[in-house]
Order: structure tokens, then sequence, then C-alpha cells
């Protein structure tokens, strides 16, 4: 019944919440948060309390002025006994006032890189009494005199966070996309040197560098939407199973969640970093949208699980999938490649040669790590050191499984669609998969020497490929960023607009200015002029 006494006043925007998790002091380590939230069976109430300024909530979006409510994640105490993190549902401010409630000191982190709007905020409490009932009771329980029901699957209290990981993915599609479009369409109007003398200046998109800067962040929307629905798919297929009580494939979700989420955002926010290069001085500017799109896809390399760490988790997953696997045990479907012990075949310069090949990086990068680990132990190094001096490696192993899994899955979905789609239609998404691929293949190059048979002409072949598909692509692109179908407003961007008129945006952005107030800024009479009559 606490969905139904929350859920419906959440929903009328009654509740304005947020999720407050992250302390000054543990954003990664959660069994090592501070807030405590002590059981009293005399008030059956939970006495909340930031015993340090390292116990201050610090971060969550829309705490220090929009949230009248959040959940709390609290180290719960019963009984004497601390049985670890969990989450309470919490008021902290009037309903109607919107007042601090006593005992909450909360306020404002200050400027960030980016995400101006969202008012991140800080959260103190001061033995801050809440009703029992506060303590979000899915999974654990603490009965009215104090007894402590443990979750049938501890890791369950970690389940949001899995669902905004999934998440996230379809966010870094969409956000490629309009960096995609901002900048390929800039790069259609923006002319610009003189190649050959008695030509006009060229279209800047018609630089095949721009291309090669370019048309990757088209491919990869397309690539992370992909995969970001498989991976939804998969979320509600074990969320099913876990209503049922059945979490057996859980652990393979969270560990794929990681290493896309990591992935994923890292690739979105360097591809948006590169669109922004792309579009010279103009792409500096703030109302070209670019600095604020990068500011939003570099946040999350951070939030819901900074990316290193992610992919370590990924990485455990993976060494522990090895070592099940060496026991002759079952796999779990996305890992079940990590066994295939057949001799590394002849390299083919195809699309499932390339993905093969991904899949032997992952799984002799996972063998290796297995190896050194094994290594240092057998040395007498502490398993958790040997970790430790294995993590380079592990986050590799990690990124390679992941590149695996988004190049398998963006060839299988669009060729399972292409049957339904037009031919022109498909040949071009056939296009964005093959130029996906193959971009990889270049990239990881040196992987695919250490742990396959591609040779060297192999390679001069995938260039010869890749630089053939950024020909082939190019006449569709300015197609391809407006079937995104992303409205000007949406876009909020001076170089991205449908109509191409850039200059004329840009200067009338400009002219909004407050420094274009006025023809004399009285900087100018305070500091200017008497610094030139040496008064200053
Ligand atoms: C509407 C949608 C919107 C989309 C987004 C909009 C923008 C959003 C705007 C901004 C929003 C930003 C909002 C924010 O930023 S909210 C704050 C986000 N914070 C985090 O993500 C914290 C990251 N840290 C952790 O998750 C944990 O501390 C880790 C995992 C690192 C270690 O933790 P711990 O030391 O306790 O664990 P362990 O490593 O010993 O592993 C122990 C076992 O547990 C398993 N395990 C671990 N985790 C999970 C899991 N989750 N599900 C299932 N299983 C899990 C694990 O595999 C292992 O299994 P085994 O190997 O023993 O079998
Ligand atoms: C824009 C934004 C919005 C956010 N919104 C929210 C929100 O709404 N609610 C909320 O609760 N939180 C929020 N956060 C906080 C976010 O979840 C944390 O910042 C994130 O979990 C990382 O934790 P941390 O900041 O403590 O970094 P740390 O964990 O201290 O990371 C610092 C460095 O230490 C390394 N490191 C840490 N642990 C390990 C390890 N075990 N192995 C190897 N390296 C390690 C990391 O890789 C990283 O390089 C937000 C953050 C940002 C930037």
């Amino acid at each position: 019944e606490q969905q139904e006494k929350w859920v419906p006043r959440a929903v009328n925007m009654e509740i304005i919440g947020t999720y407050a998790q992250t302390e000054l002091g543990h954003g990664t380590f959660l069994r090592g948060l501070e807030t405590t939230a002590t059981y009293d069976p005399n008030t059956e109430e939970f006495v909340l309390n930031s015993p340090t300024l390292t116990a201050y909530k610090w971060w969550p979006g829309g705490l220090a002025h929009t949230a009248n409510h959040c959940v709390v994640v609290a180290q719960l105490h019963s009984k004497g006994v601390n049985h670890g993190v969990h989450p309470f549902i919490v008021q902290i401010r009037d309903e109607d006032t919107h007042m601090p409630l006593p005992g909450v000191k909360v306020g404002e982190i200050g400027p960030k890189l980016s995400f101006s709007t969202a008012n991140n905020g800080f959260l103190g409490f001061d033995n801050f009494r809440v009703p029992r009932d506060s303590m979000l009771m899915k999974n654990a329980q603490v009965l009215k005199d104090g007894t402590y029901v443990k979750s049938r699957l501890s890791k369950l209290t970690y389940g949001t966070m899995v669902f905004i990981r999934v998440m996230i993915v379809t966010d870094m599609a969409y956000y490629l996309s309009v960096g995609a479009t901002i900048a390929i369409r800039y790069s259609a109007v923006r002319h610009q040197s003189k190649p050959k003398e008695n030509e006009p200046e060229p279209q800047i998109l018609d630089y095949v560098t721009q291309q090669h800067k370019l048309f990757i962040a088209l491919a990869s929307s397309h690539a992370f939407r992909v995969t970001g629905q498989w991976l939804w798919t998969t979320f509600v297929r074990v969320n099913k199973a876990l209503t049922s009580g059945n979490a057996d494939t859980l652990p393979e979700l969270h560990a794929v969640a990681c290493c896309l989420k990591a992935v994923t955002t890292r690739d979105a926010a360097s591809m948006v970093e590169a669109c922004r290069m792309s579009c010279g001085g103009h792409g500096y500017m703030t109302s070209s949208y670019l600095p604020i799109l990068y500011g939003i896809t570099t946040a999350a390399c951070t939030y819901e699980g900074e990316n290193t760490v992610l992919l370590l988790q990924t990485a455990r997953s993976l060494v522990k999938a090895w070592q099940k696997g060496s026991k002759g045990k079952p796999l779990s479907p996305t890992e079940a490649y990590l066994m295939d012990k057949s001799p590394v075949p002849k390299w083919e310069n195809t699309l499932d040669g390339i993905i093969a090949g991904f899949r032997r990086v992952s799984a002799g990068k996972v063998q290796d790590c297995v190896s050194k680990i094994d290594k240092l132990v057998k040395m007498g190094t502490s398993y958790e050191d040997a970790w430790n001096q294995t993590s380079v490696r592990l986050v590799a192993a990690s990124e390679a499984h992941s590149r695996a899994v988004i190049l398998a899955t963006f060839r299988a979905e669009v060729s399972r669609a292409a049957a339904a789609l037009s031919p022109p239609l498909a040949r071009v998404l056939h296009q964005l998969v093959h130029l996906y691929t193959v971009y990889w293949a270049l990239e990881r190059v040196g992987d695919l020497l250490l742990y396959t048979s591609i040779a060297e002409r192999d390679v001069q072949e995938l260039q010869q490929q890749y630089e053939d598909l950024l020909q082939k692509i190019r006449p569709n692109t300015v197609g391809l960023v407006d079937a995104f179908d992303l409205r000007d407003e949406i876009l909020n961007s001076t170089l991205g607009a449908y109509d191409g008129r850039v200059y004329e945006r840009l200067m009338e952005e400009a002219l909004k200015s407050p420094l274009n107030a006025e023809p004399v800024n009285q900087s100018f009479h305070k500091y200017l002029k008497p610094f030139m009559q040496g008064k200053l």
C-alpha cells in the first residue's frame, strides 16, 4: 500500500521528488554512506541523522529548491544492529510554504560545468523523525517492534540504478542525434577555403576529414538507439522474472547495463565534443547548443555510476564467467562466447568477421586478466591487490565486451528490420551499420592484430572500405539528420536550425547580449578610463 500512498501524489505533482543517495564523502561506495536511519520502537519512527559533514547528501538533482520530498538512502539501524543501506521516502519541505522542515538543512551546491538548470542540492538531517512507513518496504521490512525482515536479495536495493543505466543508453542515442543534426546541417551551410582556385568555396561537409568526424556520431546514434531498445527489452524480461522471485538473470542484466552505460556515455561525450570542434569558432558559441550538449553528455560519464567503476563491475562478471565456463558450467547468453575454444579462424573483412573478431579480443583480454590475477595470487599477492594491479586490463576487457555486444545487436536488429523497409532505406541503414563496424575495427586494430588473424592487407582493405563508405553516405547525410525530425525549438541551436539561416541567427542572438544594450559600457567609466588616466 506504500505505492498507493505515494505514487498518485507523485504523478499529480503534489510530491516533487529526487533521489538522495550520493553524499559529500561517498558516491560510488554505497556501503560507505554515512546518513543513518535509526528505528525507535517507542514511537514507531525512524530518526534520520547526518553525523558528519561528509554525510550530507550532495548532488541530487532538483534537491536545492524544487523537491519537497526525496528518496533518501541511509544506513538502517534497528535494535542496535546496522542492516546496511535502505531507501526511505522523506518529506523535506512544507507542502504549502515550501519551507524546509525543522531538522532539515537544504541548499544549492553551486555552479557546475553544465546542467545549470538542475539546482543540484545538499541535504543534512539533525535527528529528523519520520514515520515507520517512510522506509520503502518492497524488499526488506522493519516491523513495529523493530524486527528487521531481510530482503530475499540484498542487491534489489540497487535496482533503481539498473533502470536508469538502461535508460541512459537510449538517452545517449538522442543526444548524439542532436549533436549530429547541428553539426551536419551547419557543415552543409558553411563554405570554407579554396582547394580549387577556379571553383567556389566548397561546403565543409565535402571535406573527408569532416565526414570522418561526423558520420560516426550519426551512426552511433542509431547503434545506441537499437542497443537501448534491446537492453530495455532485456530489463523488462528480468524484472518480470524478479517479480515472480527468480533473480537468476539479474547479474547478467547488471553487468551488461554497466558496460553499455559506460561505453555509450563516453562515446557520446567524445563524439559531441568532435561535433563541437567540427564547427570551428561558431561551435564554441553557447547559442550553437553544442557546449551545453557536451556538458550534458559528459555528466553522464559520472552520474548513475562512474564509468570506470561500472566497467570494473562488468569485468567482475566476465572474470567470474570465465572461471565458471572453465569448469564446464553454462554461461549467460551475452557471455557465452567467452568459452569459444575453437582455433582462431582466418580473418574475414566482413561484418560477421569483425564482430567475431571483437569477441575474440574480449575473450582474449579476459583470459589474460584471469592469468595475471592467478599468477599474482600464486606469488602471494592478495586477490584484492591482484585485481587492482590488473584493473587497467580489466577495464579494456569490459570495453571490448561492450563493443562486441553493440556491434552484434546493431547488425542483427537492422538486418531483422530491413526486410520490412524500402530497399533504398535498408541500403542506407546497412551502410551505417557497415560504417560503425569498420570504424571500430580501425579504432581497435591493435587489439585485432593481437587476438585475431587479421593481416596488414586486411587493415589496408578496411581503411579503403571505410573511405568508400564515407563517400556513399555523403549524399544522404542531410536527409539522415532531417529524419531525426528534431524541431528547431528542441535543437535550440543557431547552427542547426532547419532553415540554415546560420549567420542571421548568430547575429540575432549576439544582439540579445546585455553587453550590447549600450554603446559604451559602464565598465569604461569605472575601470578603463581611470586606468588609462593613471588613476587606478
Ligand atoms: C526516466 C529515465 C531518465 C534517464 C536518465 C535521465 C538523466 C538522469 C540525471 C542524473 C541522474 C543521476 C542520479 C545518480 O547519479 S544516482 C546515484 C548513482 N550512484 C551509483 O550508481 C553508485 C555506484 N555504485 C554502486 O553501484 C555500488 O557501490 C558498486 C556496485 C560499485 C559496489 O557496490 P558493493 O560494494 O555493494 O558491491 P560489490 O561490487 O561488492 O558487488 C557485490 C555483488 O552485487 C552485485 N551488484 C552490484 N550492484 C548491483 C546492481 N545494481 N544490481 C544487481 N547486482 C548488483 C555485484 O555484481 C556483485 O555480485 P557478485 O559478483 O558478488 O555475485
Ligand atoms: C550532473 C550530476 C547529477 C547527479 N545527480 C545525482 C542524483 O540525482 N542523485 C544522487 O544520488 N547522485 C547524483 N550524482 C552523483 C553521482 O552519482 C556521483 O558523482 C557518482 O556516483 C560518482 O561518485 P563520486 O562523485 O563519489 O566519485 P568517486 O567514486 O569518488 O570517483 C572518483 C574517482 O575514483 C575512482 N574510483 C572510485 N571507486 C573506485 C574503484 N572501486 N575502483 C577504481 N576506481 C575507483 C573513479 O573511477 C573516479 O575516477 C550526480 C552527479 C552529477 C555529476
